[in-house]
């Protein structure tokens, strides 16, 4: 094939489309190197493959496509606050006006986005959103949040970018990513060795981590990190680079599959999440119109 000829073919090819899932818009991205679907809603991404390759995304047999609802799976947005607004710092709660009625996971996952740019070229595309205005009746931080992803075939990265406005805000935050696997027994996390973490299954007690992380049992922690963690499945190694210093480990395991939405019950086989975080004493402080990004990339080894 000529490089003209090369050229054209992937003109024609490079493309980005809006699709309906339910009732939720989604932008498809069809590239010859690879392909993934963006929701709107929650700039929640649901899958990303690269060409022939397995999908680098857990997405739930059961997902529902409704407005309003977060979909399981893929790469929710929790902003501006992670977990549950009464398990955060003060500081973070400041800005909460309800903790105690406010969802888990903060606001974002559950709203349209803006779709503001799209860049197609021969090897990658660039897609960016912008989170509409919050509800200063819910939250008055008054900051702003924009994300980019960025897919190329050698991999993904999302880098959530938030700005401040006229005050200074403290938020905490997270991209909750579930990753698929054929087998969690056989699945490992490295590159927590050595790192505290706090046990929300055991009151929130401060442990520390020595060797892999192994699934045998409900995991739910949040760990301190450092910018590095490889994950081992029986399909796949997956390298995930985060500019943050703290990460949740995150598997429903048996009983707690039974009470979750959008999640067959056997479903703790199959797929486990490590959320890039900014959570608990990483929380972010921003002074008026500063901005602040939390960065994560995803690349096969
Ligand atoms: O069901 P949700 O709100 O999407 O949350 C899923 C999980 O998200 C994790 O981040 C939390 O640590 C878990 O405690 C929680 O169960």
């Amino acid at each position: 094939m000529t490089s003209s000829h090369l050229t054209q073919t992937l003109q024609r090819t490079v493309f980005t489309k809006k699709v309906q899932y339910g009732e939720l818009d989604c932008i498809q991205v069809r590239h010859p190197f690879f392909s993934a679907d963006l929701l709107l809603q929650g700039a929640h991404l649901l899958s990303f493959k690269p060409n022939d390759k397995n999908d680098w995304l857990w997405l739930s047999e059961t997902a529902e496509f409704r407005k309003g609802v977060s979909v399981r799976g893929g790469i929710p947005v929790c902003w501006p606050w992670f977990g549950n607004p009464d398990r955060n710092p003060d500081k973070v709660q400041e800005f909460i006006l309800d903790p105690h009625s406010a969802p888990a996971h903060g606001i974002a996952r559950a709203v349209d986005w803006q779709l503001t740019a799209v860049n197609e070229s021969s090897d990658a595309v660039e897609l960016t959103l912008e989170l509409p205005e919050v509800d200063s009746q819910v939250w008055s931080g008054g900051a702003t949040a924009k994300i980019v992803f960025t897919f190329t075939k050698s991999g993904l990265t999302v880098n959530l970018i938030t700005l401040a406005g006229d005050q200074a805000v403290s938020f905490s935050q997270a991209l909750h990513t579930y990753f698929p696997t054929s087998d969690i027994s056989a699945t490992r996390v490295q590159g927590f060795h050595g790192f505290a973490y706090v046990d929300a299954l055991d009151d929130w007690s401060e442990k520390q981590q020595r060797g892999d992380i192994h699934f045998s049992e409900e995991t739910d922690r949040i760990y301190t990190a450092g910018p590095l963690q490889t994950l081992v499945t029986p399909e796949q190694t997956l390298e995930l680079n985060c500019n943050s210093a703290s990460a949740v480990v995150w598997n429903p395991w048996v009983e707690k599959s039974k009470r979750l939405s959008q999640f067959p019950h056997d479903a703790w086989q199959r797929m486990f999440c490590v959320e890039s975080a900014n959570a608990l004493h990483d929380y972010v402080t921003l002074q008026p119109n500063e901005s602040h990004s939390l960065t994560l990339s995803l690349r096969q080894r």
